[in-house]
């Protein structure tokens, strides 16, 4: 990667950083719905809109940035000559009322949007816990820190996911699981080793994959063969974070990174994303019946 192109994704990175404090502080006040629809027919709130308006508005001012988009809005923002940022500004905001975790997810492409994960040269996501972490991947390394002030601290340099899997999660309704999946679902559950942790922000389900390793899935349904997911602004750059830890990704059949773009900025796709054993045993598991509703 050149030094010029380091330098961008890394100013992308510290303008997310400086602007989730804001983001955060934002919340309390706007827990409701903002009375509007979101381009994937979601109830937006009110915080969703906010976060939103304020990464255009930075990001969007950056020299090095050429288009912006989000899952919040209906078409891409052309707004300079540079690099295309994808962002869903707050990850799992259904958490708002209930007070639980969520986050912010950004995907660096060096293409006109909707770009293909191969175009992807840096991605990262902020998780608004107790402490904001921020996991930032580039050129073959994904480093973890800590924000306060608007500033990155480096808290792990090369983060790489641990090998033996303890975690998993999974979204969705199960009685709209295919079969294929429901069983290695149990497969799973019935490992001894392993525990059900889901949280309901895929940021925060996927941050303890990180940490602990294992398994979040978020699949397709029988209602719903293209899952929930957002491949632009949730898949690809959750898959590129994983798998520059050393994990891997799946949308089932394949890497997710390897999924082909449709001209649907808003296009979704089912996320398997964790260790590679389970993602292998996922796969295999697919392979005969993904096709058949269960
Ligand atoms: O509550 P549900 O419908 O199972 O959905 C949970 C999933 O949907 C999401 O909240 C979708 O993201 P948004 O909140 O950004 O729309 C994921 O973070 C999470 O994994
Ligand atoms: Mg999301
Ligand atoms: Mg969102």
């Amino acid at each position: 990667m050149d030094g010029k192109t380091r330098a961008t994704v890394e100013e992308i990175f510290e303008t997310v950083a400086e602007a989730s404090p804001e983001i955060r502080a934002g919340l309390p006040s706007r827990r409701l719905k903002s009375g509007s629809e979101n381009p994937s027919g979601e109830k937006q709130m009110a915080a969703d809109v906010f976060a939103d308006d304020l990464l255009q508005a930075r990001l969007g001012n950056l020299d090095g940035v050429g288009q912006y988009a989000s899952e919040e809005r209906a078409e891409v923002d052309d707004v300079g000559e540079g690099f295309s940022v994808t962002v869903d500004p707050l990850d799992g905001s259904s958490n708002l009322k209930p007070n639980n975790t969520m986050g912010t997810v950004v995907g660096i492409y060096d293409a006109p949007l909707p770009a293909t994960g191969e175009d992807l040269v840096g991605a990262a996501y902020v998780l608004f816990g107790p402490v904001s972490t921020m996991m930032c991947a580039v050129d073959g390394q994904v480093d973890e820190y800590l924000v306060d002030n608007g500033v990155r601290n480096l808290v792990t340099e090369d983060v790489a996911l641990p090998d033996e899997p303890s975690v998993y999660g999974f979204g969705g309704r199960v009685p709209e699981w295919f079969d294929d999946f429901s069983a290695f679902a149990d497969e799973v559950a019935s490992d001894p080793s392993m525990k059900l942790r889901y949280g309901g922000a895929m940021i925060g389900d996927v941050n303890q994959v990180l940490t602990y390793g294992g398994i979040f899935s978020y699949p397709a349904f029988t209602n719903a063969r293209e899952g929930k997911l957002r491949l632009q602004y949730e898949g690809y750059p959750v898959a590129y974070i994983m798998e520059t830890a050393g994990g891997a990704s799946s949308d089932g059949t394949q890497s997710i990174l390897d999924v082909v773009k449709t001209d649907d900025i808003h296009a979704r796709v089912p996320v398997h994303v964790g260790n590679e054993s389970l993602i292998e045993k996922l796969e295999s598991m697919l392979d005969e019946s993904v096709d058949s509703p269960a």
